[in-house]
């Protein structure tokens, strides 16, 4: 007799079928964004099947130094803003979705910075997340992660503060450590509880100077692939609302 699968599982299933959604976005000859996390693991896992099963050529950013090492270890091409600034299309996870809206809380992963750019520069940016992580307002389960440069973090969490982050303090590392961001930034997760109007606040973040940029992504998304127990709720810009 099989063992009924746990919550975790349940998750991970449900993430891995987002994935291979998204992944079947993609086409021969495309830029693609990697994205960073656990969700965007099976996205490039998938892509890492297709390019060695199906002979499909695309070219692959990377969001971090961790999907970097994970799609060369699969064989996928990889390139950078050096040689092209336009992305057809890139997929990434997310900690907490606003339920029916295409705006979201990214980067407990820490790479929020670098998956800001990717989506920026994308023509299409696709995240996938499974139906745990959606919330009827953000900032219910997530801090929002803020970028902040080393010089000065003191200033920039003293205004986060004022601004109703409860004891915001520099992110540490599980041994304990000062985490560092692949830009060498330092991440500061803001625990503001519900966040009443997303917009005041992404902006009022945005006005402090030492901030590079905040997991709120507001206006980013094109659309977002939820995995559900009934299969993939899908929503598109056509729907969107800030
Ligand atoms: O923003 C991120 C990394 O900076 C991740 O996409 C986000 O944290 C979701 O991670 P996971 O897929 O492991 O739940």
């Amino acid at each position: 007799m099989n063992t009924p699968a746990t919550a975790d599982e349940l998750r991970a299933q449900r993430k891995q079928e987002a994935a291979r959604h998204a992944a079947s976005f993609v086409e021969p000859g495309m830029v693609v964004g990697l994205g960073t996390g656990s969700t965007s693991a099976f996205f490039i896992d998938e892509l890492g099947r297709r390019w060695n099963r199906e002979g499909l050529r695309f070219k692959g950013i990377p969001t971090s130094e961790r999907s970097a090492q994970q799609a060369r270890e699969l064989g996928i091409e990889l390139t950078d803003f050096s040689e092209q600034t336009r992305i057809d299309l890139a997929v990434d996870g997310a900690d907490e979705v606003l339920r029916g809206r295409l705006t979201l809380i990214k980067g407990l992963g820490g790479a929020l910075l670098r998956e800001k750019i990717v989506a920026h520069a994308a023509d299409r940016f696709v995240v996938i997340v499974d139906d745990k992580k959606l919330v009827d307002k953000l900032g219910t389960t997530a801090p929002v992660p803020i970028e902040v440069t080393p010089f000065g973090w003191e200033c920039a969490a003293e205004r986060l503060g004022r601004l109703g982050a409860r004891a915001p303090k520099p992110r540490m590392d599980r041994n304990g450590q000062l985490y560092v961001t692949d830009g060498g930034n330092m991440i500061i997760d803001c625990h503001f509880g519900p966040i009443e109007d997303p917009l005041y606040l992404f902006t009022e973040i945005a006005k402090i100077v030492g901030v590079i940029e905040s997991g709120m992504f507001l206006d980013d998304v094109s659309e977002v692939l939820v995995a559900t127990e009934h299969g993939i709720d899908r929503l598109t810009a056509t729907e969107r609302r800030v």
